[in-house]
């Protein structure tokens, strides 16, 4: 199995190889890129690591050599927020570095599963889907956008509050991945009541935790530790699915043929081509019903910003 990280050199991808080298299968090869010329120096400095997980790292402004027969790519190249930006204020730098970090993608290793951490990711993801698609290379199959932390962040706050053990805290994420587009739904967590109050304000938490974060970083970046391990957690799934493993279940932001919006983020059984199904969600609680209904004008709005970007 060959992981490419493209964004490597950065907070989240750093932490991501790190996580990468000491996680990923013995036998598998570990490879970044970014433009920044340190990239070489972290995947030297990750190789003292003991693990058996080759790993090469390119710098320059080509990803192509990097690329080359990976299986998986993951993406978190790009700007991130500082406080009083909107995910969507970074649309203008990260678009065109989606697109034609994509284009390359799509020559080098067309049939690798893509997963997209880059903001917007709302509109990256359907950026990439066009640039592929242009290419004649599209499976919608093998293209996602990484929402893993917002799964991981609902499971910690909703352990929190209800002093529930984290293993046993499974709650469903669907929608976006920005704003009132994270939809938690808190409705189908097993082992724990909420009030509506206790909704509001976990529901308001989950969806403006990047926030948090960006806050109290004070200009230093956003969420990059938590965002390594779950890019990581993501990662490892689409691995075990892709070496055989069965049953292996985990969110993305995907073309699934959602009712509601082009892309969306629902729960998917993953399996050696990527996408094997898209799995139901459940019933929504009146609230959450509220909540989807109230945030897919944005939703769909972000997803035409990007086919447009590429069109
Ligand atoms: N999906 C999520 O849940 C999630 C979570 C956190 C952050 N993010 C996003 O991930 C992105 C990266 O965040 P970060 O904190 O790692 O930022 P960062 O600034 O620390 O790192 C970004 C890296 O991208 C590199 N880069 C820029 N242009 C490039 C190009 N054309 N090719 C290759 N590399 C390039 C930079 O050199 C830098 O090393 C941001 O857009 C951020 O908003 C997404
Ligand atoms: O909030 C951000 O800008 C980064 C990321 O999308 C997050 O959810 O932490």
């Amino acid at each position: 199995m060959k992981v490419a990280v493209l964004g490597a050199a950065g907070g989240i991808g750093q932490a991501l190889a790190l996580l990468l080298k000491t996680k990923l299968p013995a036998g598998s090869e570990l490879s970044l890129y970014d433009i920044a010329p340190v990239t070489p120096g972290v995947a030297a400095d990750l190789s003292h690591i003991p693990s058996d997980v080759k790993i090469v790292g390119f710098a320059g402004e080509d990803p192509t050599e990097a690329l080359q027969g990976a299986d998986i790519v993951l993406i978190s190249a790009g700007v991130a927020r500082k406080p009083g930006m909107d995910r969507a204020d970074l649309f203008n730098v990260n678009a065109g570095i989606v697109k034609n970090l994509i284009e390359k993608v799509a020559t080098a290793c067309p049939k690798a599963c893509i997963g997209i951490i880059t903001n917007p990711v709302n509109t990256t993801v359907a950026i990439a889907a066009q640039v592929l698609k242009k290419a004649g290379v599209y499976d919608k199959n093998k293209l996602f956008g990484v929402t893993t932390l917002d799964v991981i962040r609902s499971e910690t706050f909703v352990s929190e509050m209800k002093g529930l053990l984290l293993k046993e805290v499974k709650v469903p994420v669907i929608g976006g991945h920005s704003g009132t587009t994270i939809l938690p739904l808190l409705s189908q967590v097993t082992g724990a009541s909420f009030s509506e109050q206790e909704v509001e304000q976990l529901t308001h938490r989950i969806q403006n935790a990047g926030t948090e974060v960006v806050e109290a970083k004070a200009g230093g970046g956003s969420a990059t530790l938590s965002m390594g391990y779950a890019g990581c957690r993501f990662a490892l799934s689409l691995v075990d699915a892709l070496s055989g493993k069965s049953d292996v279940v985990d969110y993305a932001y995907v073309e699934g043929g959602s009712e509601h919006a082009q892309f969306f983020a629902q729960p998917l059984l993953l399996g050696k081509n990527g996408v094997e199904k898209v799995l139901p969600y459940g019933e929504l609680s009146a609230f959450e019903q509220k909540a989807m209904e109230e945030m897919l004008e944005t939703l769909k709005g972000d997803i035409k910003k990007g086919i447009e970007f590429v069109s």
